[in-house]
């Protein structure tokens, strides 16, 4: 019989429901792993934070089986122009209308609760996976066998404890799950003041445009980003003598705004003034806790990366959380999750700051290494997706790092949908695999030519035959001949591969 007294058992308790904890939730449930999710707040905090996503956090969301519910909540954005004070455009940051190598379009504009109330709703479909909001974490004790944890129900006061093999915190800047670990924060420099005004249109003014812009002008720089439906948001610097308190009063409010919109056109959702930061976490883990999401990094929001930054940490560690604890993984298998993703994201924030620059300066040149200003014509900004830190790729082959293509596959479904959060061994045919090397053993999904006409043409495109890519869709090696490819099909070792989920 059970101990009434003995506390209960996870694999993974994750602090903190947002966007970040619970799309790792959802990744983790995908993979059969026993998750409890612990959220101080009651429910879906209703005002909008992250209002920009990108492809390939839509290709996380298409992984967890919740593209469909997002897609009809989010609108596509065309893109960002960066305006002089005198209206004039300096930078071009237009986006393509049309699909990417990710198989979604680059830039998604949405509201950040409908998002929420899509990933929560998607964790009613793992027995396994529970969600507990008004719990308060306030201790945690490591152990050689795992993590004792204890919270207070906000509901009742009431005082519970829980075991997990390991404790992520997702728990936002002002993390509790870092202070445990004890990490101090590298500083990237940019600290700023801005007041963000989010309001709901009474009546459509298409004039305001799609574009989000960033008005350049020294004097107060601020931008302006279309929402979804009929919100808009603007973010406006708050100058060094403004009292942050009183900036946001309405009065002074709708005086900032009163160049674009009135009293008479909208409503105002909120306004508070937010200190932008770009700081990097120094240690993203200490044993059995980890930290994932604003817990580990903040950026100032220019390119609109700061949520995307926190969904990717969430897909390079689920997987490997679930190798460890469903496939007998080693534990020190994690120490490639902050080597890899810390300069991954120090590299977008470093651009965002940089962008900050042109914003506050109109300083093009300096700001950004983006190519010479033609006369009279605004330079174009383009933004490449950084590589994959030092870890688990190997790092001589061609494309280690990047971020595999997704396929069409020969009857018109996508081939994320067929591997799933799974490893994956694109090669032009089945048969050039000989019959010592099985990779399907040793769990790992196969898709060929055969599968996506798409998959030949691309290996070609590239001078390889064959890439392995993990559940996290990045490359993980590659061959361009038959003695690369048995060294491909070594590095996957059990201990890394992940398994078929229960
Ligand atoms: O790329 C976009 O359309 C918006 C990105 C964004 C979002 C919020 C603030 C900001 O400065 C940029």
């Amino acid at each position: 019989m059970q101990d009434k007294s003995a506390p209960e058992e996870f694999d993974v308790v994750i602090v903190g429901r947002g966007p970040v904890g619970v799309t790792l939730a959802n990744l983790l449930g995908l993979r059969g792993v026993r998750t409890l999710v612990l959220e101080r707040e009651a429910r879906t905090y209703h005002l909008p934070r992250a209002v920009h996503f990108d492809d390939e956090c839509m290709r996380v969301f298409q992984t967890i089986g919740l593209a469909e519910a997002i897609l009809p909540q989010t609108i596509l954005s065309p893109g960002m122009l960066f305006l002089d004070a005198d209206g004039r455009m300096l930078l071009d940051w237009s986006r393509p209308q049309t699909l990417t190598p990710m198989g979604w379009n680059l830039s998604y504009r949405f509201h950040q609760p409908d998002l929420e109330d899509a990933l929560i709703g998607g964790l009613a479909r793992w027995p396994h996976v529970t969600l507990r909001n008004r719990c308060d974490v306030f201790a945690l004790d490591q152990d050689e066998h795992g993590v004792r944890i204890r919270y207070e129900d906000l509901s009742n006061g009431r005082l519970s404890e829980v075991r997990a093999g390991y404790v992520i915190g997702c728990d936002g800047a002002r993390s509790l799950v870092r202070r445990f670990i004890g990490s101090g924060m590298d500083d990237l420099g940019f600290h700023e003041r801005w007041l963000v005004i989010d309001v709901l249109l009474k009546r459509e003014r298409d004039d305001l445009g799609d574009y989000s812009l960033q008005h350049c002008d020294p004097r107060r720089p601020a931008t302006y980003v279309r929402g979804t439906g009929r919100r808009r948001r603007w973010e406006i610097t708050v100058l060094a003598d403004e009292d942050s308190q009183e900036v946001a009063q309405p009065a002074k409010v709708w005086e900032l705004l009163s160049r674009w919109i009135t009293p008479d056109d909208a409503a105002i959702e909120r306004a508070a003034v937010y200190t932008f930061h770009s700081v990097i976490a120094q240690r993203w883990r200490s044993a059995r806790l980890l930290l994932a999401g604003d817990s580990a990094h903040q950026t100032p929001p220019f390119l609109g990366q700061g949520m995307c930054a926190g969904i990717r940490d969430a897909a390079n560690l689920a997987w490997k959380l679930s190798a460890i604890i469903r496939g007998g993984a080693a534990a020190d298998l994690l120490d490639t999750y902050q080597s890899e993703r810390q300069p991954h994201v120090r590299e977008f924030i470093e651009l965002a700051i940089r962008l900050g620059g042109v914003i506050n300066t109109k300083a093009i040149e300096a700001g950004l290494a983006a190519g010479k200003a033609r006369e009279n014509a605004p330079v174009r900004l383009e933004v490449k997706k950084p590589l994959l830190g030092p870890g688990l790729a190997l790092g001589d082959l061609p494309l280690a790092g990047h971020l595999a293509p997704q396929f069409i596959l020969s009857d018109g479904g996508r081939s994320d949908d067929q591997i799933g959060y799974s490893h994956v061994l694109l090669v032009a045919s089945a048969a050039t695999l000989s019959s010592s090397l099985n990779p399907s053993q040793a769990g790992i999904k196969i898709l060929s030519s055969d599968d996506a006409e798409g998959v030949g043409h691309w290996l070609r495109e590239h001078g390889i035959i064959a890439a392995l890519v993990r559940p996290d869709r990045y490359v993980r090696g590659t061959a361009r001949n038959d003695a690369e490819l048995d060294r491909l099909i070594a590095a996957i070792t059990p201990s890394t591969h992940v398994p078929s989920a229960a």
